[in-house]
């Protein structure tokens, strides 16, 4: 019986301070880079929610230590070894950042996860596997890893246009391979660069020497070094709180907004100006003041994880929106471009699916059920729509917890 939660409307402006759990993309990198390194590493402040625990117990399963301490994690590389099988739930960065790693292990590995993830892009990165010398059979979810203790590695072209989470997760393990690894993509463009920034800044930040040109990016084989991981907080989980203000005509803060960082997230402080809110950041903490909501015509390739809670708050807006550079969504948790359309419009919104992306006209909107398909961000997106239209039903709210566990109680503490 799916679950529903009877999403709070705003009785007013809000006006909150929040704190946001860490960034589901920098912790599970640093547990993939920390178990490939050569000596024990802190990972401070991870995120500890379906994704990661996830990755923690898949690296777990091949040999590596991952155990709590305190607030934090410690990271001890053991060698890698199989048999195992592995859960990637719906894990985008579980189902393609573990593989590459498992090839360096012995034994065979099994890998499987939720009824949807069987259906999420797969064939690339293990294609791609194959020709860096690995064994591996199937195409999508489930799979096998035969591994064999070591990866040749080598030069492969793919087509990343589906995700960069291809590119990524041949990165993150390359160092450990024979000849290290050169990428290529060929294709529409790759989406998400900033987790491409991400991903490199991250492995020269482990030792590991990376060139990038445009499209191609060269790991050179050598030893990943353990330490401190600092992760910082999640910023496109942000995006429904800061939206919140925006579309109550109220105040939210985010504390702890770094200055400098790679996460996508951080392109909010644009994207909702754009949009009409007041957006500053003092003292570490990043404000966001809302007044009329405007639609916008934004390409949000790099940026997708923050789509469904924008078009949310564009189905508000006193005009339309173009949300462009996102087909690659239809690969996400669930067709993502698919699900905001029919949810929006069962609200009784104006949506209308584009080849890669959404044209969204604002309408006086209904209650009713707002489905979620097991996607973190649509049970975001019908929180932030629920504030401004009485009666949002969202279904299964427990979804949110792949990328954050804590919102029910975030949301209805901003709210108070
Ligand atoms: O590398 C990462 O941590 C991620 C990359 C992006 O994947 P896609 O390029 O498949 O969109 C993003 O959407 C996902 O949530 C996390
Ligand atoms: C696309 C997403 O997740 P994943 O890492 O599973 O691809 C997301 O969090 O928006």
């Amino acid at each position: 019986m799916p679950q529903m939660w009877p999403a709070p409307a705003a009785d007013g402006p809000t006006d909150a301070t929040v704190a946001l759990p860490g960034s589901k993309s920098i912790t599970n990198r640093a547990l993939v880079l920390a178990a490939l390194a050569e000596d024990p590493s802190l990972v401070r402040r991870p995120l500890r929610s379906r994704d990661t625990l996830l990755m923690a117990g898949a690296l777990r399963a091949l040999g590596a230590g991952v155990e709590d301490a305190g607030a934090d994690w410690r990271i001890t590389p053991g060698e890698l070894r199989g048999p195992a099988t592995l859960d990637v739930g719906l894990a985008g960065t579980v189902m393609r950042f573990v593989p590459p790693v498992a090839a360096m292990a012995t034994g065979e590995i099994l890998f499987d996860g939720d009824p949807h993830a069987r259906k999420r892009p797969m064939g690339t990165i293990l294609a791609a596997l194959r020709v860096l010398g690995a064994d591996v059979e199937g195409d999508a979810l489930p799979f096998t890893v035969r591994g064999t203790g070591a990866v040749p590695g080598g030069s492969v072209t793919i087509d990343a246009s589906g995700s960069s989470q291809m590119v990524s997760g041949l990165l993150l393990a390359a160092p450990r391979y024979g000849k290290g690894a050169e990428v290529r993509h060929e294709g529409p463009p790759v989406p998400s660069a900033p987790h491409l920034a991400m991903t490199v800044r991250m492995l020269r930040d482990a030792g590991a020497s990376v060139e990038t040109g445009p499209d191609v990016w060269r790991v050179q084989p050598g030893a990943l070094r353990g330490g401190e991981f600092d992760v910082e907080p999640d910023l496109s989980n942000a995006a429904p709180f800061l939206a919140a203000a925006l579309v109550t005509g109220g105040r939210v803060t985010v504390r702890g907004w770094p200055a400098e960082t790679t996460q996508p997230g951080d392109e909010l402080r644009h994207l909702l100006a754009a949009m009409g809110a007041s957006v500053t950041r003092e003292d570490g903490d990043l404000t966001v003041r809302g007044g009329s909501i405007h639609g916008i015509d934004v390409d949000l390739g790099d940026v997708s994880e923050l789509s469904c809670v924008l078009a949310a708050v564009a189905a508000l807006a006193d005009g339309p929106s173009r949300l462009r550079g996102i087909a690659h969504m239809r690969g996400h948790e669930t067709d993502r471009l698919a699900a905001l359309t029919a949810e929006i419009n069962g609200l009784g919104g104006d949506v209308r699916e584009l080849p890669d992306g959404l044209e969204i006209r604002p309408r006086p909107l209904h209650g009713g059920v707002f489905h979620t398909y097991d996607d973190h961000r649509m049970v975001m997106a019908g929180a932030v729509l629920g504030l401004a239209v009485p009666g949002v039903e969202v279904e299964n709210p427990g979804t949110v917890g792949k990328t954050l566990p804590e919102f029910g109680e975030i949301w209805a503490e901003m709210l108070r």
